[in-house]
């Protein structure tokens, strides 16, 4: 599997002198093409600021980033990322097909091409019909799939996700779960997401990366040895599911401490 996304010895810090705050340290991963990884981190361990320092919102203070073998050094035209709140990342006074559209025709993209694009990535989704809607016609979770297929139609090398799943209900949330399983494997998709679950990130991934407190740091790197087809009650009853989500527990509660309160305790 050819590499997709290199991440090296990055670090970020907000600041300086006595104000100085050190958000991530020393990240070094790589995410292959065609995988969905998860990393999971505690509240505040800086997963937010790696993200903008992937996605080249922010420039790092130091180490690198690459995708498809380029150096990061602002935004990827061929990078997408999802946000956890729709409500603010769709724009209500546009419709649902100008809302996907919108990106496109801000990389040049042709009229006919754009509608073809936003179409295909409606259907994806399973949200066929409601192209002339405004977002605020739709459920929360309707709104989070016209993110995912705005992110989608920009047919990106990498989709990145910051906590996407965060702000909806638990029913809507297994949905959206599978429904993001089901178009990653179908278009290979190659997938980095944040969240603060830990079962999520198991139930999703083919790989979960275990961050530290902050500043964050990787702990671990765990391949999720779970059948490509998940289901919601079968996969997270199975030993193997349960054997994992214990572990990745175990390792946030360990890796959690700085190396001070390791030593201390
Ligand atoms: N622009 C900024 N300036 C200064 N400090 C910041 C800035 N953004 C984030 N921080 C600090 O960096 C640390 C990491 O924040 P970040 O938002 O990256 O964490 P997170 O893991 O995404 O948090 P959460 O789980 O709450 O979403 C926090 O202590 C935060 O206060």
């Amino acid at each position: 599997m050819a590499t997709m996304l290199e991440v090296s010895g990055l670090y970020h810090r907000y600041g300086g002198g006595e104000n100085a705050h050190l958000a991530v340290n020393d990240l070094t991963f790589t995410v292959e093409t065609g995988q969905l990884a998860c990393i999971v981190g505690p509240s505040g361990c800086g997963k937010s600021t790696m993200l903008r320092c992937i996605s080249g919102l922010i420039k790092p203070s130091g180490g690198e980033v690459s995708l498809h073998g380029d150096r990061v050094d602002g935004v990827p035209k061929d990078l997408a990322v999802v946000f956890q709140d729709y409500s603010r990342s769709l724009f209500p006074w546009l419709t649902v097909r100008q809302n996907v559209e919108f990106p496109l025709r801000w990389h040049g993209i042709g009229k006919d091409e754009r509608r073809e694009r936003a179409q295909e990535a409606l259907e994806w989704v399973n949200l066929p019909n409601v192209a002339n809607k405004y977002p605020w016609q739709l459920s929360g979770g309707m709104q989070q799939r016209v993110s995912i297929a705005r992110a989608l139609a920009r047919r990106p090398a990498l989709l990145l996700m910051d906590e996407p799943f965060a702000s909806v209900d638990a029913q809507t949330r297994f949905e959206l779960e599978d429904l993001l399983r089901k178009v990653q494997s179908a278009h290979g998709s190659t997938i980095l997401l944040v969240t603060h679950d830990i079962d999520e990130s198991v139930y999703l991934g083919d790989r979960v990366l275990v961050l530290s407190k902050s500043p964050a740091t990787i702990v671990a790197d765990l391949t999720v040895d779970l059948p490509a087809e998940r289901d919601q009650i079968t996969t997270r009853e199975s030993a193997e599911f349960v054997s994992l989500r214990a572990e990745v527990a175990r390792l946030l509660q360990s890796g959690a401490k700085t190396p001070a309160e390791v030593g201390g305790s």
